[in-house]
C-alpha cells in the first residue's frame, strides 16, 4: 500500500489517552523485549500506527545550515555574526539546524554511542533496575507500554536528570551506578562528561539565539547557566515491519534546545512545508533544534518544529539527546525586546516543571502544545 507522505496535521493534534484510561483489563501489560519480538511474524497492534502517521522512507533531505563553530568558539566576531545570522534564519524556517567544529571530542561522542550497548543489550530484567516510573520522566523505558496503549514506539530509552547547578556535579554518574549496580561506574563518568559538554555547548548556542534576535549574547546564556536538563539515550532495535510503525511518533520537543547525535544508520525525519524531510547521518555534528519552551521564550519568533525517527529493518539505530531545560524556579518569559504593540505577548508566564507535568499527564506532545498548555493554564488560574 503506497502511503501518502503528506501528514495529516489534524490527526496527530489530538490528545492522547493515557494507559491506565483505555487498557481493556482482558489484555495483558505488553513489554517491549526486542530479543523476543524479532522472532514475531507480526507485529503487536499497539505498534502498528494509523496509515495516516505511518513512516515514509524515501523522503527528500531537509535543507539545513552547517554552521561552524570554530570561529565563534576562538572569538572571531565576523564568524560569530555569521554564525548567528544562520542561526536566525534557520529558527525562523523551521527551527533545526547542523554544528560542527563544535569543540567536543570525537572520542567522547564515540564512547557516548558505544556505551549504550552495554545498557541495552543486557537481559531485560537487569535493565529494569532503572525503569521509568509513572509520572517521572527518568529511567528506563521499553517502548511507552505503561504510559500509552497505541500508537508505541520501537525504541528503548535510558533517560537521567543532569543539573549544571554546581560546578563539579556528579549527578549523572551518582545516579546511573545507584540504579543499575558499581559496574556501571565507568558508564556513569563517560554520561557525566557527555552532559558537561553538551551543558557548555548549549550555552554556546544561546549566545547566538540570543545575537540573533538582537537581546544580547548573555540573554538566554544567563538564564540557562543553571539548566537542570534531560538526557535520554535512545536505542532502535531493527524492526520486521519498518514500515508500520515509527521509532519515534511525530512530536514537538517540549525542552527548550535539543542538542541531538545520531549514528551512521539514519532515520530522523522533520516535517516541513507539509512534508516529511530526512536529516541524514553526518558524525561531525550536532543536529540542535529548537524546543516549545524556547518558541515561548522568543515569543514565537523561533519554531519548534515536528520530527520523527523512522527504524529498519536490518540494522539497530542509536540517537543520543540533551534536553536542555530551565532551572525550575526561572519564569519563561520573554525578554522585554520581543513583546510590542505589533508583536504582543503568545504565551502566558510559566514555568519549565508545570509544562513537564502538563505534557507528562495530560499530552503527548505535539504542534498544539503550548496552545493547549496555555488553555490549561488559564483554566487552572480561574
Ligand atoms: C511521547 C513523548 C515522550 C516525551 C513526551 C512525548 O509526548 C514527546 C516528547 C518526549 C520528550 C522529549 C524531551 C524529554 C521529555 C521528558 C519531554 O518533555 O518530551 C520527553 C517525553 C517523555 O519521555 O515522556
Ligand atoms: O532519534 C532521533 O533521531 C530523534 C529522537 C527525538 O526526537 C527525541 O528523543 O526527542
Ligand atoms: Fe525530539
Amino acid at each position: 500500500m503506497a502511503i501518502d507522505c503528506m501528514t495529516n496535521i489534524q490527526t496527530m493534534s489530538q490528545p492522547q489517552k493515557h494507559h491506565h484510561q483505555d487498557n481493556k483489563e482482558d489484555e495483558a501489560p505488553l513489554v517491549f523485549d526486542a530479543s523476543l519480538l524479532r522472532h514475531q511474524l507480526n507485529l503487536p497492534k499497539q505498534f502498528i500506527w494509523p496509515d495516516d502517521e505511518k513512516p515514509c522512507m524515501n523522503v527528500p533531505e531537509l535543507v539545513v545550515p552547517l554552521i561552524d563553530l570554530r570561529g565563534f568558539l576562538s572569538g572571531d566576531p565576523v564568524a560569530t555574526m555569521e554564525a548567528a545570522r544562520m542561526v536566525g534564519e534557520a529558527c525562523q524556517k523551521h527551527g533545526f539546524f547542523l554544528v560542527v567544529n563544535h569543540g567536543i571530542d570525537a572520542n567522547l561522542i564515540s564512547h557516548a554511542h558505544s556505551y549504550m550497548d552495554d545498557f541495552f543489550e543486557v537481559p531485560l530484567t537487569q535493565k529494569q533496575r532503572a525503569q521509568r516510573k509513572t509520572g517521572e520522566h527518568c529511567g528506563y523505558a521499553s517502548s511507552f507500554t505503561g504510559r500509552f496503549s497505541s500508537k508505541l514506539p520501537w525504541k528503548e530509552t535510558l533517560s537521567f536528570q543532569f543539573s549544571a547547578e554546581e560546578k563539579s556535579s556528579t549527578i549523572v554518574k551518582d545516579y546511573l551506578c545507584n540504579t543499575l549496580g558499581q559496574e556501571f561506574e565507568q558508564f556513569g563518568r563517560v554520561y557525566q562528561d557527555y552532559c558537561d559538554a553538551m551543558s557548555n555547548l548549549s550555552l554556546g548556542i544561546m549566545e547566538l539565539l540570543g545575537m540573533s534576535l538582537g537581546v544580547g549574547k548573555a540573554c538566554f546564556r544567563e538564564f540557562f547557566e543553571e539548566n537542570d536538563s534531560i538526557m535520554r539515550l535512545n536505542y532502535y532495535p531493527p524492526c520486521q515491519k519498518p514500515d508500520l510503525t515509527l521509532g519515534t511518533g511525530p512530536h514537538c520537543d517540549p525542552t527548550s534546545l535539543t542538542i541531538l547525535h545520531q549514528d551512521q544508520v539514519g532515520g530522523l525525519q522533520v516535517f516541513v512545508d507539509n512534508e516529511w524531510h530526512s536529516i541524514n547521518p553526518n558524525f561531525n555534528a550536532f543536529v540542535v533544534n529548537i524546543g516549545d519552551t524556547f518558541m515561548a521564550l522568543s515569543n514565537g519568533r523561533y519554531k519548534s518544529c515536528l520530527h520523527r525517527a523512522v527504524v529498519n529493518s536490518k540494522t539497530t539505530r542509536k540517537s543520543l539527546a540533551f534536553f536542555l531545560c530551565p532551572k525550575g524556579d526561572k519564569v519563561v518569559s520573554p525578554p522585554s525586546e520581543l513583546v510590542d504593540d505589533l508583536t504582543p505577548r503568545l504565551y502566558p508566564d510559566f514555568t519549565w516543571p508545570m509544562l513537564l507535568e502538563f505534557t507528562q499527564k495530560h499530552y503527548r506532545a505535539d504542534m498544539k502544545t503550548l496552545e493547549a498548555f496555555t488553555n490549561w493554564l488559564q483554566q487552572k488560574r480561574s
